[in-house]
């Protein structure tokens, strides 16, 4: 199944006028609704351009109209376990969140609230249907993407830190990590919330669009229906893009550049993606932006459908061709339409235990892909077969293993009783397809059952699905496999291969020896023998390292990965002995990871040294300091500037070439450790963004100009300890959380003031008091450093910064 490609040409605006009107639409034939786009050559009138999409809708159309065309019909597929993304693309100013999100009034409502409505109703019936029996939950996640850094809009500003949130991925699907989700019973319910967390949303006026949305905004719909064990979770992703701009024509200031850079190269990179998927290459560039990796299009499963939304005005010509094309080419991109798996809180029968015991213990239907599951037309001569036997059952691009010869599993009943066959028709989307007939399943306690399957990749249960502990003899057994039972197995393997070794050494040996004796077969020689012995415990205990560490990874590597990012928070904060702790807790989860190992001794050292040399610190903290904040102040007299993980602002590097810092690899301020590197997110989604995409080149060139102002900072603040008048009335600027004082001072841009007094107002939310008490604490604060408060202090002898007196 392709994404589908639906285009939309929103009506003349007030000032609009009908002259300026190049864009319309058309049908191949006469009386057939529109398919075509059609627009003049830019370079000739007279010549018109054609682009096909899946349909058209014109000027007229109204909000009621998209909706139940194109979103309406994939609600059954949703409740079917399939996912649905559907997504706004297009330039600034063409309607995509008047699309997506549309007005207040009843009439002007767009996909969205629409979606849910839709959601709920059928939620309801579903639950009345099966007299209670099927619940349905739905739960809301809602971030965006401003300049490709990921924030939470279900949380309020004050709480977001600057870097935002990181991505990972599991399962196959790119996770924002620390989202929140919140449940939500029904349409009010849903609208408080969304109206009040598009007030979180970066929006501004710009010369294009007076309400223009300076970022991607992605609404994830979670439904989840249970029926007794059975458990069945889909998603509907809505995703209102930010539009493209052509600065010659916004006539954006600073600020709105920098987030038009963003989102127009996020945008790039999603034409790229589009071209690449389109043309098969094999390496798609979706990680290089947030947006894409995201959107992952062409890799998620499911529905997609993307909304083209075009201005039809010829002021918006080559904008319009530009989006035309990428949008274009989009419908060739193949999106495998595949269900969500049924998740059993309970395991509903022992015979596949040893499947899932190999599988990371999740309970789950095991399924196998078809040979072209990515093509699920490949199924049309079975499908056509199936459809005259079974012409009600739903459509899937797998076949599911079975246990009809097994005692009749609560499998089977449970998903007839979750899907009854009156809600399992096919969604029109899907209507080419067919189930495969049960001649081709495999009952999965067949003898080659193991062998046969493909490998899957152990995920863990979700914990709301963790089966209960299960007391009585009778119930199945929880799907664990212990160290015994692995050593047993290991055992076993390495018992054979050292016999089948043995005889072969031996025969080879007699063999060249005395032919005659060759039938014989004698034990090796002690010594070789010994040798192979120890050959393969070597190889006996790396492989049980492995299934140590595969075993326990999933589990655990989230939980250690949470620790890592609390300890990158905690950086960031300057709290150094909050990430010292957040990086011990992460040890035992990563155990003797050198880079993890290396960042602890550094801060340990860091925290000691700090304690040690407080006593002759010029830079006290005054007493009534907290003591976390102390420990960050009290830094060694090295006049190192740098975040322990090597992001550096100020004057530090003249420890480059110090014996410590030669540990310290170029690229040390990544928190990925071995086998984890998917999972965090890279380096940039940690930095502060006043210190923009920081790349080794320009931290080493940083470093290297740095190192000439070594000296001088340290002289000139040394000079002036923090409780001189003037360092006192920079704090006093800093603490003001005024930004237009702390614009004035000298080295801060908007940017700058505003990450500062953001980190103010997070300490104060963390009940750190929010308080810069030293000029020493505001070095490391993150996005200042010695550099920045040089230059503010310098500034202020010399009159800058000048509103506020001490
Ligand atoms: N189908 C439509 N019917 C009526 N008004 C529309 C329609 N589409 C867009 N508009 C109006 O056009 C203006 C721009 O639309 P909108 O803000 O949705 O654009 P956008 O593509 O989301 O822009 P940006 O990318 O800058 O956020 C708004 O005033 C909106 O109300």
């Amino acid at each position: 199944m392709s994404v589908r490609v639906v285009a939309r040409i929103r009506p003349l605006l007030e000032k609009e006028h009908d002259k300026d009107v190049i864009v319309r639409a058309d049908s191949v034939e006469d009386g057939k609704p529109f398919t075509m786009v059609k627009i003049p050559s830019p370079k000739n009138e007279a010549e018109e351009f054609s682009f096909a999409f899946n349909s058209v809708y014109d000027q007229s159309t109204t909000q009621e109209q998209l909706f139940t065309a194109e979103v309406a019909s994939h609600i059954k597929a949703l409740f079917q376990g399939l996912d649905v993304t559907l997504f706004a693309y297009g330039v600034t100013g063409t309607g995509k969140t008047h699309t997506m999100r549309g007005g207040l009034k009843l009439a002007e409502r767009g996909v969205i609230p629409r979606l849910l409505s839709n959601v709920f109703r059928r939620g309801k019936k579903i639950a009345k249907d099966t007299n209670g029996e099927t619940t349905v939950d739905v739960a809301l996640s809602y971030y965006e993407i401003y300049n490709d850094k990921v924030f939470d809009l279900l949380e309020p500003p004050e709480k977001r830190t600057p870097s935002g949130l990181p991505l990972r991925e599991k399962d196959g699907k790119t996770v924002v990590v620390g989202l929140s989700e919140r449940a939500c019973e029904d349409l009010k319910d849903f609208e408080r919330l969304y109206i009040e967390s598009n007030m979180n949303r970066v929006t501004a006026a710009t010369k294009l669009n007076a309400h223009s949305s300076r970022s991607h905004a992605i609404l994830r719909v979670k439904v989840t229906q249970t029926t007794g064990d059975m458990v069945r979770e889909s998603t509907a992703s809505a995703i209102d893009l930010a539009g493209s701009e052509d600065n010659r024509r916004t006539e954006n200031g600073k600020e709105r550049l920098v987030e038009s850079a963003a989102i127009n190269k996020s945008l790039f990179v999603l034409s790229q993606c589009i071209d690449a998927i389109s043309r098969g290459d094999k390496r798609i560039p979706y990680r290089e932006s947030k947006m894409t990796r995201i959107l992952s299009l062409g890799q998620n499963n499911g529905i997609t459908i993307m909304i083209l939304n075009l201005a039809p005005l010829r002021s918006y010509h080559l904008d319009t061709l530009s989006s035309l094309n990428v949008s274009s080419r989009a419908k060739r991109i193949e999106v495998r339409e595949i269900e969500n798996e049924v998740v059993y809180k309970q395991g509903p029968r022992t015979a596949s235990a040893n499947l899932g015991l190999l599988q990371g213990g999740a309970a789950r239907q095991p399924l196998r892909a078809l040979a072209n599951a990515h093509n699920v037309h490949t199924g049309a001569a079975i499908a056509a077969k199936t459809a005259a036997d079974k012409p009600d059952k739903p459509v899937k691009a797998f076949s599911v293993y079975t246990d009809k010869a097994a005692a009749k599993p609560a499998a089977a009943v449970v998903a007839a009783s979750v899907l009854p066959p009156s809600r399992t028709a096919i969604p029109t989307a899907n209507s080419s397809q067919l189930r495969r007939s049960n001649s081709t399943k495999r009952p999965s306690d067949s003898a080659d059952a193991l062998s046969s399957r493909p490998t899957k990749l152990a995920r863990p249960t979700h914990q709301s699905l963790v089966r209960p502990s299960q007391p009585q003899q009778t119930q199945p057994q929880p799907l664990s496999i212990s160290a015994e039972q692995i050593e047993a197995m290991v055992e076993k393997k390495v018992a054979e291969i050292l016999a089948s070794r043995a005889a072969a050494a031996a025969a080879e040996a007699v063999a060249a020896a005395e032919p005659e004796t060759a039938g014989a077969l004698s034990a090796p020689p002690p010594q070789q023998s010994k040798a192979m012995e120890d050959e393969v415990r070597r190889r006996l205990e790396a492989l049980e390292r492995r299934i140590d560490h595969d075993e326990r990874h999933d589990d655990t590597r989230s939980e250690g990965l949470r620790h890592l990012l609390q300890a990158r928070q905690a950086k960031e904060r300057g709290d150094d002995a909050a990430a010292l702790r957040s990086y011990e807790l992460a040890l035992p989860f990563f155990p003797g990871q050198a880079k993890l190992l290396g960042k602890i001794d550094r801060l340990r050292a860091k925290l000691g040294a700090a304690a040690a040399g407080a006593a002759g610190d010029d830079f006290q903290v005054a007493a009534a300091a907290p003591r976390a904040e102390r420990k960050r102040t009290r830094r060694p007299k090295t006049p190192c500037n740098d975040d322990e993980d090597g992001n550096v602002e100020g004057d530090c590097y003249a420890a480059a070439s110090s014996p410590n810092s030669k540990h310290r690899p170029a690229d040390d301020n990544d928190d990925v450790y071995d086998g984890t590197e998917a999972d965090v997110d890279d380096d940039e989604s940690f930095h502060h963004p006043s210190r923009g995409t920081t790349t080794t080149k320009s931290r080493k060139h940083r470093r290297k100009s740095n190192n000439t102002n070594n000296h001088k900072t340290k002289k000139d603040i040394e000079e002036d300890p923090s409780n001189s008048p003037r360092a006192a009335r920079l704090l006093a600027i800093v603490n003001s959380r005024d930004l237009r004082l702390i614009r004035s001072l000298h080295g801060f841009g908007a940017k700058k003031a505003q990450d500062l007094v953001d980190h103010l107002n997070l300490l104060k939310a963390e009940d750190e008091g929010g308080e810069v008490r030293s000029l020493a604490h505001l070095r490391m604060l993150p996005g200042m450093g010695s550099r920045t408060v040089e230059r503010a202090y310098e500034g202020l002898s010399s009159g800058g910064g000048g509103g506020i007196g001490v």
